[in-house]
């Protein structure tokens, strides 16, 4: 079975590295291929025996699997390209959650899936959202299931709810590290605490806290409870992050969901432009 990756950047190389690593794919069933060479270049320098394709038709026509790991407005130049070298055995997985399935199925004849990766699955941890397309057979769901259960915990999720999926799963690393971040520079300002100090111990907790809620049989309540002894010094931070932090994050999620509406509608007047009179 060969796999296709069309985009190496940040994401495609990810998954790239945590198949391989997870020892789930060797580098022999990899074909690659990016808009800019060089970055493909040196992945497949890494990892010899993976195989550098001089585009993403070579790509689309020496594998089994494929997946489109470029951003929104990337889809038409790459579709364009791809559309009429893709089979109708293969599957096509789109990394990207404004890009709708059905808009997928209308411009390619292979079976399709969206697979919404997690940085979190560098570490063959956390989820991958996984929405199915309506072609694609129960073997072929498996299949896919199969592959992602090497880095992830896959979680079968219907289209509407991509977004605030992926607002949990795959931006919430980015915004707890920024949080993480923030609770460490004000302990620097307020104490004079060397920031170096500061970073090393935010960081060292959260992989306590990590740990704690996957093998130590906390919840998120139960660990809150267990720390904020009544009458402590927590429970008078835990009752300012509770007047103050919820609203940010309803802000948040209204936020994430604008951008993804505004995002959808650019990806489907480049993918389906409406007729000039
Ligand atoms: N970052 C994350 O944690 C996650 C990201 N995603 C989604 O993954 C998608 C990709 O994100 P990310 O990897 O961060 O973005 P990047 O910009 O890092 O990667 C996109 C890659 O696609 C390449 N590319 C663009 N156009 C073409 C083309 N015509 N042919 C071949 N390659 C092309 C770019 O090449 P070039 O080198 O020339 O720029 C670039 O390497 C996004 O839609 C994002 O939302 C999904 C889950 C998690
Ligand atoms: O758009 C998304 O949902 C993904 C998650 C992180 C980045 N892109």
């Amino acid at each position: 079975m060969i796999y296709g990756f069309i985009g190496t950047g940040n994401m495609g190389r990810t998954l790239i590295e945590a198949f391989i690593r997870s020892g789930k794919l060797k580098p022999s069933e990899l074909i690659i291929s990016n808009r800019t060479k060089s970055k493909a270049e040196a992945l497949a320098k890494s990892y010899p025996g993976l195989r550098l394709a001089s585009d993403n038709r070579e790509t689309v026509r020496n594998s089994d699997v494929f997946f489109l790991c470029i951003k929104p407005g990337e889809f038409r130049n790459v579709l364009d390209e791809i559309r009429d070298a893709v089979r109708e055995d293969q599957i096509a997985v789109s990394i990207t959650s404004p890009v709708m399935v059905a808009d997928l199925e209308a411009w390619l004849s292979a079976r399709i899936a969206k697979i919404i990766p997690s940085i979190a699955n560098a570490a063959c941890a956390g989820n991958s959202l996984f929405i199915p397309g309506s072609r694609l057979t129960r073997e072929n769901r498996d299949h896919l299931r199969d592959l992602f259960g090497a880095i992830s915990q896959p979680l079968m999720v219907e289209e509407v709810h991509t977004r605030v999926a992926s607002d949990l799963a795959c931006c919430a690393p980015a915004f707890m590290a920024h949080l993480m971040e923030k609770l460490a520079d004000a302990a620097v300002e307020e104490t004079g605490l060397p920031r170096e100090t500061a970073l090393s111990l935010v960081t060292r907790m959260a992989e306590g806290l990590g740990r704690l809620l996957t093998e130590g049989g906390f919840t998120l309540e139960t660990l809150q409870e267990r720390v904020a002894v009544p009458g402590g010094i927590t429970r008078e931070g835990l009752n300012l992050l509770q007047k103050d932090v919820g609203p940010v994050f309803n802000e948040l999620i209204r936020l994430t969901h604008a951008k993804y509406e505004d995002d959808i509608e650019k990806v489907q007047n480049s993918l389906f432009p409406k007729m000039k009179k």
